[in-house]
């Protein structure tokens, strides 16, 4: 995929907000109004909206090629809708120049689903990496960072010089998300964040991002298939279906909507166990 955003075809219609930068809750962290998605004729979403309020672990779901991905990097300013728009922290980022763009990623963080460290760099090195690109931070203070968030994600220091070839794959995700965390942001991405972990792995990790997000107050935007992850971690769910958001809530008010494919994903016979794991 190009990472270009591409210019959308018609401008905004944004609801009257200042359209300013508001990192102080005072406003939804995302509110998604009228978005449209084409790829040439195909419709992939249509008048689509979708508000996250501060401190949720919102979760999207849906089937195959309902858009979830692109919904997330619409979110993260790497790719832009047709028409509609996208406000992150109060600002419209359908409409920021790559320089502004640039800027506002520092107050969001993206765990990709293989964890996307760089093969040539160290554990140090690629959690380093985001303090080392403002370019304006002085040595000792990464150092001090970077052993801080290896510690909140359960690292030591003594894998900081490893390679992600020597990780197993829960440390990477655990490198992943500590870099995801290097400039402090208050909103984080997540792509199915325990995706190729066995399940002990993947409930250790589970409890580290719910521990994380009640520490540093984050606000969470998370793709997921896994409904034991869904369910251990969601506040609500939002459900993309039919080019829209068919159905968002918590997870018991979801499930109880009258449509094919919930029906499919939430109660059958893995949906069921997870939730009866949740009673
Ligand atoms: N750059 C692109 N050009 C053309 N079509 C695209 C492009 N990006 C995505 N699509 C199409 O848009 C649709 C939605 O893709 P997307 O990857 O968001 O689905 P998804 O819901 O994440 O699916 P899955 O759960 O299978 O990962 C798919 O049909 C995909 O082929």
């Amino acid at each position: 995929m190009n990472d270009q955003p591409q210019v959308p075809e018609e401008s905004c219609a944004c609801p009257e907000t200042e359209g300013k930068l508001t990192l102080d809750g005072s406003v939804p962290v995302v509110e998604i109004t009228n978005l449209q998605t084409k790829f040439g004729r195909t419709v992939i979403h249509n008048d689509l909206n979708l508000t996250i309020e501060n401190g949720e672990i919102l979760s999207i779901v849906g089937g195959s090629g309902t858009g979830k991905t692109v919904l997330l990097r619409q979110m993260l300013g790497l790719e832009r809708p047709t028409k509609g728009c996208v406000r992150i922290f109060g600002e419209d980022i359908t409409v920021a120049s790559s320089d502004h763009l640039q800027e506002l990623r520092n107050h969001w963080g993206m765990l990709f689903q293989q964890g996307a460290l760089y093969s040539a760099l160290t554990v140090f090195e690629n959690i380093a990496q985001p303090m080392m690109e403002l370019g304006t931070l002085p040595q000792q203070l990464i150092r001090d960072a970077v052993l801080l968030k290896m510690n909140m994600v359960g690292l030591g220091p003594e894998h900081a010089n490893k390679m992600p070839s020597d990780l197993s794959g829960g440390m990477i995700k655990r490198v992943a998300l500590a870099r995801a965390l290097a400039l402090e942001p208050k909103l984080l991405f997540l792509d199915e964040p325990t995706a190729g972990l066995d399940p002990d792995l993947s409930e250790s990790f589970v409890s580290l991002i719910k521990s994380l997000h009640r520490e540093l107050g984050l606000t969470v935007v998370m793709v997921t298939h896994d409904l034991d992850t869904l369910f251990a971690l969601s506040t609500r769910i939002a459900v993309l279906a039919e080019k829209h958001v068919l159905a968002i809530g918590p997870t018991r008010e979801v499930i109880k909507t009258d449509h094919p494919f919930i029906k499919e994903f939430f109660l059958g016979d893995r949906g069921k166990r997870a939730l009866e794991a949740l009673e």
